[in-house]
């Protein structure tokens, strides 16, 4: 059953704690399966990717099939339909289109005493990007991860994605060369995430790793930061609908099912101003989920961690929403441009009763790559600026030396770094 709350109930706060503290991705327990993926991989390289991938994912590979061919990418790719090929270039045009839009530019500057300042941004040289693959196969992410990376300039991209009984979707590597992405490997989970964090004969190591999974790769992602650093936890899907007495239950509803579906660990909440929605929006979810084909997925993902939330007012949903830190939020209100600039933990909004969750999944243009549990509090969704780096200029001319050097040499003195004061007086006095 999912939760039914509301805000004016006495256990409101207990309860709305327990919903915020539901253990949806990381347990001790993946964490510590995991560390020991992590060290085998580290340990037996191949010999142990190729071991838990038969594992895992029952994929039949030898270290000789772990790469797919150029052969296979093309064939794969003259195998989708004329439909799903023109789909996938819609959505990597709009994605390209958006993500041009986020490319930083260096400046440089001197400023009134004559020192040079500036900003100057490199491509990261080589990133792993994962497209996850277990429940579901997912050719769009291929898009939202490997689009910023191009436009950023990554000269290397890595990508890796599980073949679940040695199988994978066709349009996954269409989308792969749609991208011009050529280095791509059959294996999944933390093996994969070790594998491009420490490398092993056949994936060389890469210097930070993008892209969702469940709870094993995000808790890989975890224990590999440090050694290559890693985008954000994007694990199980969230959306967090606000809707008001003009929002349609039907369509509410659908959305709701649209992030369960993705299973295990998924969370959809609707925080309502009103209580006959409320009870709408359950009866429409109950009857919508009898008809859906993957109907016992989606109703884990739906009872398992989703809630209904009734409210007072529209500020006490900002409230909840700013809390809850959701990875989408939806505003299916009256006036969703006004309620907009007062959501400040999302890791995107979807403006009004029009802007279904699926279509920022797919082809509106923005990343579907976000934070998730609760971490778009502090990070944001994937974009060319997780594939960039920033590097600071700094030039001195003898005269603004001069005159920036006696506050360097007292510093350096109440720090007691002699040879710090030491090579900045040496360039003084001549
Ligand atoms: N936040 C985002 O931006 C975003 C975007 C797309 C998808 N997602 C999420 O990605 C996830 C995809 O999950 P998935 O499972 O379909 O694919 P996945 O590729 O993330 O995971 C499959 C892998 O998990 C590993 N695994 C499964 N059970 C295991 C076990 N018992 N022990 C060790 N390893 C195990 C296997 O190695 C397998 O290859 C979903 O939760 C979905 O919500 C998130
Ligand atoms: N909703 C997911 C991000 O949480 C992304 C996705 C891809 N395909 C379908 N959905
Ligand atoms: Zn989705």
């Amino acid at each position: 059953m999912p939760s039914f709350l509301d805000t004016r109930d006495a256990d409101f706060a207990a309860r709305f704690q327990a919903l915020l503290e539901g253990k949806r991705e990381s347990s001790q327990e993946v964490g510590d399966v995991v560390n020991t993926i992590i060290a085998d991989v580290r340990a037996r390289g191949d010999d142990a990717l190729v071991e838990l991938t038969n594992k895992f994912d029952k994929a039949n590979v030898t270290p000789s099939t772990l790469r797919f061919t150029q052969e296979e990418i093309e064939a794969a790719a003259a195998r989708v339909t004329p439909e799903v090929r023109s789909a996938l270039e819609t959505a990597h045009a709009r994605i390209k289109a958006h993500h041009e839009k986020q490319k930083p530019a260096d400046h440089i500057y001197t400023d009134e005493i004559g020192v040079t300042l500036g900003t100057r941004w490199t491509p990261i040289e080589a990133v792993g990007i994962y497209v996850p693959g277990g429940l579901a196969s997912y050719p769009s992410s291929v898009l939202m991860n490997a689009v910023p990376a191009k436009v950023a300039g990554v000269e290397r991209i890595a990508m890796v994605v599980p073949t679940p009984r040695g199988e994978i979707n066709a349009a996954i590597l269409a989308a792969a060369k749609i991208a011009g992405v050529t280095e791509i490997y059959r294996v999944g989970g933390a093996q994969a995430v070790a594998a491009l964090a420490y490398g092993t004969k056949t994936i060389a190591p890469v210097d930070k790793i993008m892209g969702p999974g469940n709870a094993y790769v995000a808790a890989a992602k975890r224990q590999v930061f440090g050694k290559v650093g890693i985008d954000m936890i994007a694990g199980p899907s969230e959306v967090l609908v606000i809707a008001d007495s003009s929002a349609n239950p039907a369509w509410v509803a659908a959305d709701l099912l649209a992030q369960a579906e993705h299973g295990a660990g998924a969370q959809s909440i609707l925080v309502t101003t009103d209580p006959r929605l409320a009870d709408a929006v359950a009866k429409e979810v109950d009857r919508q989920l009898a008809v859906l084909p993957r109907e016992q997925l989606t109703r884990e993902g739906w009872e398992e961690f989703g809630a209904i939330i009734t409210v007072a007012s529209l500020d006490e949903a900002v409230e909840l929403a700013n809390r809850i830190a959701s990875e989408h939020v939806e505003l299916a209100v009256d006036d969703p441009k006004a309620l907009m600039p007062r959501i400040r933990n999302a890791g995107a909004i979807f403006l009004g009763h029009h802007t279904p969750e699926a279509i920022g999944d797919y082809v509106g243009g923005s990343n579907h790559v976000l934070p998730t549990a609760r971490s778009a509090r502090f990070a944001s969704g994937l974009g060319v600026l997780d594939f960039v780096k920033r590097t600071s200029i700094l030039g001195c001319d003898p005269s603004s030396l001069a005159i920036l050097a006696p506050a360097a040499v007292t510093l350096a003195e109440t720090e007691a770094l002699d040879a710090h004061g030491r090579s900045v007086s040496i360039r003084l006095n001549r």
